[in-house]
């Protein structure tokens, strides 16, 4: 048997087509949501993706403003724009793209950003608040894993839920959200000993470890739901994620594509933030 596609770009044509209508009717009582994005930089892939999320939102009817700087900026300039833009009443959410040359203390600057308009949910305050149940920005790709795993209806209480890869972007809050669900979750790193023992009694497998394919079908338990976080390059150019996509589609009962699975979702739910945040503002007004 062979698994189930879970479609990302179909799901997120569906939700970012109610976005849309959100942000019509936002925009039609005088606030249209609007996103800055900053770049420093100029990482071919870091490029693609603001590509990416400046034509998302232009498909949805929110504003983008886009904000570049050369990869010697002076950190002191981006953090002045920074400040410009949390001060702006007509942007409801700040992105400063990741990674950051390495003269740049990434901690300060995203600890800059105001936290009503960390629609990456990567400020300290907005994880904090996450990991208490607060109301706070959910970081975009694990936020993405669980609208997808919420189409499905796969069923998190009391699952056993294993993610590979332990970073603050992904690993950690996905691990988070997975245990405010219900499920049992299990962080495994490059230090884990055994990482098969964990991953094959896994009914939802997360795989954010940043190596191409490194998830093969004997490491999958049968019918199991894999999530593939992964966004890497080939030498071919070719895109593939973390799994090993023909081998383990033939063990999981669902999975997810790259491309095509969860990279499409992070770019709908920080649309989702953004429109959510233009929401706040207005009922503010
Ligand atoms: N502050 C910040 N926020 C981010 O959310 C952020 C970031 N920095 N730095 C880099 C990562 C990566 N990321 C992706 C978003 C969309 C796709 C995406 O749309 N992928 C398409 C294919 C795109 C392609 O062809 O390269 C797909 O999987 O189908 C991929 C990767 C957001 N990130």
């Amino acid at each position: 048997m062979t698994a189930r596609i879970l479609d990302g770009n179909a799901l997120s044509a569906k939700l970012r087509g109610e976005l849309a209508e959100k942000a019509a009717a936002l925009t039609a009582r005088g606030t249209q949501p609007c996103l800055a994005v900053i770049l420093v930089g100029g990482d071919p892939a870091s490029a693609v993706y603001v590509r990416n999320k400046v034509a998302g939102c232009e498909k949805a009817g929110i504003k983008s403003l886009k904000f570049e700087y050369p990869q010697d900026a002076s950190p002191a300039d981006v953090l002045g724009k920074i400040a410009e833009l949390n001060a702006d009443p007509a942007v409801h959410g700040i992105l400063v793209q990741l990674p950051l040359p390495k003269h740049f203390d990434e901690k300060s600057v995203l600890e800059a950003i105001s936290i009503q308009k960390d629609v990456d949910g990567f400020h300290a305050e907005n994880v904090g608040r996450l990991s208490q149940g607060q109301e706070a920005f959910v970081p975009c790709t694990p936020n993405g894993v669980m609208e997808m795993l919420k189409s499905e209806n796969v069923s998190l209480r009391g699952a056993e839920a294993v993610v590979i890869g332990r970073s603050n972007i992904v690993g950690k809050p996905m691990a988070m959200l997975l245990t405010a669900a219900g499920a049992t979750v299990t962080v495994c790193h490059s230090g884990t000993r055994d990482l098969n023992f964990h991953t094959r009694r896994a009914d939802i497998l997360v795989a954010a470890i940043g190596k191409p394919k490194f998830v093969t079908g004997d490491m999958v338990m049968p019918g199991a739901v894999v999530i593939d976080v992964g966004i890497n390059r080939l030498p071919d150019g070719k895109l593939c994620g973390d799994v090993d996509f023909e081998s383990a589609k033939e063990v999981a009962g669902l999975i997810t594509p790259v491309p095509g699975g969860v990279g499409p979702m992070t770019i709908t739910m920080l649309l989702a933030n953004t429109v959510e945040s233009a929401q706040r503002s207005a009922q503010k007004t």
